[in-house]
């Protein structure tokens, strides 16, 4: 989906360096328990981009998500959009920056408040942001331009959410999310509530609308397929780490990481010759982020698993443009080609880690 112009080549959009959200949750008796939902996360997102964003439930996407809209206090690391610090904002510049980042919710039909017409749902942001619309006629005219760059009509403007089916309400849901010109939106879980035939046509619409607008995304997903379709680059989460970030076809053809490999042998692939001989089945449970294992955080689960790994968080790796891999941690930015992983045993190859562990 990725689009460049000759003003903004290859502009970061977002910087994510480190971040960390620690939550105390409540523990018997005894008082409360940390529970570290994101661990030292690193990500960016250059301009007209789409970053999946996959891993198993409970691996912090949504808190990252929430963070990233600063819904949530980070305790650690640095955020960066467009340079800029967002949680150092106040008044004014903070309600600037709001508009900027925006989100689409997984389901349509609970998303959208359902004693509001479409037409109020899409505009209400204006009411926070009155210096970008303020006059009727530009707030109608605005309105109109939404609905048209969603594929609804103006007419829709007047029905309340119950009037529509579920692609049309994420219609209006991705109308509202446009209506102020944001420069990223975090997509969660955007089609997986809707029939597949329904989901081509809001991911086709997203598409459309990022080539055409020039917006970054970071979708969520658990569906593989589709994040293998719709993304540049993906970024795998395990128990509050990013533990791959590489561009779509390198992880999903030659993870570095042994969960990674596990995660892709299980996506369809249409060409039978890229498919894994073995899928891999991950064998135990997902540790509780309440009690994670010392060391890497997936040697529990892992088949290459070595004693350092139980007292060592596995340095990351470089991969550069020409295929060679690295230790050592990127200083600044990761660049396009930078791919990192975190593991002391990476796979090779896709086929190489369907060997290893056969279901
Ligand atoms: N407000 C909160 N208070 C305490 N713990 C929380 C809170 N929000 C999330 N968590 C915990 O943080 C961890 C990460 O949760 P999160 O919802 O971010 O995961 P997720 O990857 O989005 O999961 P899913 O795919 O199921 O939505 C989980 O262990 C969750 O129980």
């Amino acid at each position: 989906m990725s689009i460049e112009t000759q003003t903004e080549p290859e502009r970061t959009v977002l910087e994510v360096q480190d971040l960390a959200k620690t939550f105390h949750v409540a523990s018997g008796s005894s008082g409360t328990r940390e529970l570290k939902a994101l661990d030292g996360i690193n990500l960016s997102v250059k301009r007209g981009e789409t970053l999946g964003l996959v891993g198993e439930s409970g691996c912090g996407k949504s808190t990252l998500a929430r963070t990233l809209m600063m819904l949530e206090q980070p305790d650690g690391g640095t955020v960066r959009f467009d340079g800029q610090d967002p949680f150092a904002l106040r008044g004014k510049s903070l309600r600037a920056w709001r508009r900027r980042v925006q989100m689409v919710f997984q389901d349509p039909f609970a998303s959208l408040n359902a004693r509001m017409t479409a037409g109020q749902i899409i505009t209400e942001p204006f009411a926070t942001h009155k210096d970008l619309y303020p006059t009727a006629a530009a707030r109608k005219q605005r309105l109109k331009e939404l609905l048209e760059l969603v594929g609804l009509r103006a007419t829709d403007a007047d029905k309340s959410p119950q009037e529509f089916s579920g692609g049309q309400r994420q219609r209006i849901g991705i109308a509202r999310a446009l209506s102020l010109g944001p420069d990223l939106i975090i997509l969660d879980e955007p089609v997986s509530a809707l029939d597949l035939s329904v989901q081509a046509q809001v991911l086709n619409l997203l598409n459309d609308l990022q080539q055409q607008l020039g917006v970054s995304y970071i979708f969520i997903s658990h569906d593989l397929s589709v994040v293998r379709h719709v993304t540049d680059r993906v970024a795998v989460m395990y128990l509050g780490r990013i533990i791959e970030t590489g561009s779509t076809e390198q992880v999903f053809e030659s993870p570095l990481h042994p969960y990674t490999a596990s995660l892709m042998s299980a996506s369809p692939k249409l060409d039978p010759a890229l498919r894994p001989k073995n899928r891999i089945v991950l064998q135990g449970e997902l540790p509780s982020p309440l009690d994670p294992p010392s060391g890497c955080r997936f040697r529990t689960r892992c088949w290459k698993a070595q004693p350092i790994c139980s007292v060592e968080r596995p340095d990351s790796r470089v991969r550069a443009a020409d295929g060679t891999i690295s230790l050592g941690m990127p200083s600044v930015s990761r660049s396009e080609e930078q791919q990192i992983a975190e593991c002391h045993f990476p796979v090779q190859s896709a086929a190489e880690a369907g060997l290893a562990v056969s279901a």
